[in-house]
């Protein structure tokens, strides 16, 4: 089973490929660049840097300390924009550089660290224009150090607004992913996650986990007797009254069609069978209204739990999938317990 995808996670890695990029081909250019003019304490350290470059853009696709590695790598990549701004031969227009601080933290290391690294390493940066240049020129240096200020401060609020937007609109759309789009309840993909994060769990604490399989009676006549419209409220109606029951902790989802399932931490199969069952009677007491007139409405209910049917979700499924055909062929509008063996 698949771990899950944290979507910022691949989107900060191109950022931080793309900065290694730049960072190397800088590199080269600044390195010929102070050559030239004899700066060669300069010289040495943009060779360094450029060679880790080289380094970090061959492990960064698969790294799993993305974030740790990204920090290793920005440290002394703003140790040496700032080592540059301090030295007094370099000329005034360095310090234009200041303004893609904000940009580059806020895209590789998000809000937080963005605002705490921008406030600062710019700070900083501007102090060391003030210890070199303000003193032998005023009026033009304190012009100047406005000026950057200023538009360093936008950028840092241009880069904090698009990283907040960014974040939100990134979370709304996996919310969106993991949703079942009728019922507003968890979907097939979210149910796949947070087993994971459950199973893991129930393993570290020895605590059971249960699976309940629950499929609609003979839902196609209602949509041949009502329409497909009723069919749907019927759908969000059988969400509603199931949810009622379960606790905050359990997750119900929608696997497709009329076929649902719940995921119980901490309940053994006996529990799960007992939750089943009373979530069948909640069902077959609280029938929909349709146009006036109570429709009833039942299901049956299969039960697997973790350890006894297997180790994976799909494992887990196919016992309880098996159990719920048990109940139907038994007559529906039952519950097959985890303790059934099942048929093969
Ligand atoms: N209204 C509506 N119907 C759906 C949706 N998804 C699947 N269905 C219908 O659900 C019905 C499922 O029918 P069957 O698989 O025969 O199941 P059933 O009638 O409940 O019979 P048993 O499960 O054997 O009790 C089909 O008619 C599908 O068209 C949906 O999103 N909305």
């Amino acid at each position: 089973m698949l771990p899950p995808i944290d979507h910022s996670d691949q989107s900060r890695r191109r950022m931080f490929k793309t900065l290694l990029w730049v960072t190397m081909c800088f590199g080269v250019l600044f390195s010929i660049f102070n050559a030239t003019r004899g700066l060669w304490l300069l010289v040495g350290i943009e060779v360094i840097y450029t060679t880790l470059a080289l380094y970090m853009l061959v492990v960064v696709e698969r790294t799993r300390h993305l974030k740790a590695l990204t920090i290793v790598y920005l440290i002394p990549f703003l140790g040496v924009m700032m080592a540059t701004l301090a030295n007094p031969n370099t000329s005034v227009g360095i310090f234009a550089w200041i303004q893609t601080i904000p940009i580059i933290l806020y895209l590789l290391l998000g809000l937080r660290l963005g605002l705490i690294g921008s406030l600062i390493f710019v700070s900083l940066g501007l102090y060391l224009y003030t210890q070199h240049y303000t003193e032998k020129n005023p009026s033009d240096s304190i012009g100047f150090l406005l000026d950057i200020g200023m538009a360093t401060l936008a950028i840092t609020i241009f880069s904090h607004t698009y990283e907040h937007t960014r974040a939100e609109n990134e979370k709304r759309l996996i919310e969106l992913i993991r949703t079942d789009y009728l019922t507003g309840l968890a979907n097939r993909s979210k149910l796949t996650e947070i087993f994971c994060r459950e199973r893991a769990h129930a393993q570290r604490n020895q605590s059971p986990l249960a699976l309940v399989y629950l499929d609609i009676d003979h839902f196609k006549q209602i949509n041949d007797r009502f329409g497909h419209e009723t069919g749907d409220q019927a759908l969000c109606h059988f969400a509603s009254v199931l949810s009622q029951r379960l606790r905050e902790t359990d997750l119900l989802c929608r696997l497709g069609g009329e076929e649902f399932a719940a995921l119980l931490p901490n309940t053994s199969a006996a529990q799960a069978t007992r939750i089943a069952e009373q979530l069948r009677e909640q069902l077959e007491s609280n029938p929909m209204d349709v146009q006036g007139m109570p429709l009833h409405m039942t299901l049956s209910a299969g039960v697997a739990s973790l350890g006894r049917d297997g180790e994976r979700l799909d494992q887990l499924m196919s016992a309880a999938d098996k159990r719920t055909y048990a109940a139907k062929r038994a007559g529906r509008n039952q519950v097959v317990g985890g303790e059934v063996a099942v048929a093969s």
